[in-house]
């Protein structure tokens, strides 16, 4: 059984003790169909630090990610076995709406992908799929989620041009924004990087590390460098759906315990 910090019983409840622990998975199997792509995974994820997945292709980082927040509900031949903590609830209970819980689990996922709608509707959608808008102020919501992508300089005076006259890095930092409109606790990125030059890529770090004062950032990264560069925790998950290793990243990067983990992360294959 793995260490874990406090837990609390209430979805809602936003701690300030740093190192609390906010996602928990505990014997955790994704199947699809009849194949295990996750195998018994335990990992407590502490609340407004960065964790990175990493490992090679089709290890079940992305299966991982996406059961965080039931993203997985949405494939026909998914099946979830064990038990994965939000704050002490198990959120693949019975009395667990999907749709609540992605609005306190949002997710960016590898390729921008804005709508064909102006910038501001764009991020009034984030708060308008999330049955977020009575009693809201949009406007300021709006603002305050561009200011938080580290994209408001950028589109104060545009906010009516399309989304998709933005460029790639910006379009990313747009769908950032439409993510934190809802307000959520974890931000969950899959691969958010990858298809950005590198100018994009270092925008985009730096608001990962960011983000990380306010929210709680699970990201899925191949890209090694960015994951030892914004990350506090990393999993390596290996061939067969397996966690091999979790833990502060400077460990993982410097001393790893398995030699497996060593040959990734040196190179050696993946
Ligand atoms: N929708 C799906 N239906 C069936 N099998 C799937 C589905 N999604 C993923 N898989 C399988 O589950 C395993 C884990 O895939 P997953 O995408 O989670 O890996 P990954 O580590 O994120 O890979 P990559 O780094 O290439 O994105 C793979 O064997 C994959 O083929």
């Amino acid at each position: 059984m793995i260490q874990t910090a406090t837990e609390t019983e209430s979805c809602d409840n936003r701690s300030t003790r740093p190192d609390e622990t906010v996602l928990r998975a505990s014997d955790l199997n994704v199947y699809y169909g009849d194949d295990r792509a996750l195998r018994s995974i335990d990992m407590a994820i502490p609340e407004r630090k960065v964790t990175a997945l990493i490992g090679p292709s089709g290890c079940g980082k992305s299966t991982f990610l996406r059961s965080i927040n039931r993203m997985n509900d949405l494939i026909d031949v998914a099946r979830v076995e064990g038990e994965l903590y939000f704050h002490g609830k198990n959120v693949y209970d019975d009395d667990v709406d999907p749709v609540a819980l992605r609005r306190k689990i949002g997710m960016v996922f590898q390729k921008p992908n804005p709508f064909p709608k102006s910038i501001f509707d764009n991020v009034a959608y984030g708060l308008e799929v999330q049955g977020t808008t009575d009693d809201v102020d949009i406007d300021e919501r709006v603002e305050r989620a561009l200011k938080n992508a580290a994209l408001w300089n950028e589109v104060e005076d545009r906010l009516d041009e399309s989304g998709l006259e933005l460029s790639g890095g910006q379009q990313q930092r747009l769908c950032i924004a439409r993510a934190i409109a809802p307000d959520p606790e974890v931000i969950l990125m899959d691969e958010p990087a990858s298809a950005l030059d590198p100018v994009a890529t270092s925008k985009v770090e730096d608001l990962i590390e960011e983000l990380a004062e306010e929210y709680t950032v699970v990201i899925v990264t191949h890209n090694m460098q960015q994951a030892a560069r914004i990350s506090n925790k990393t999993a390596v998950f290996l061939t067969g759906g397996e966690l091999v290793e979790f833990g502060d990243t400077n460990e993982i990067f410097e001393n790893p315990d398995h030699d497996r983990v060593e040959d990734y992360i040196t190179g050696k294959f993946g």
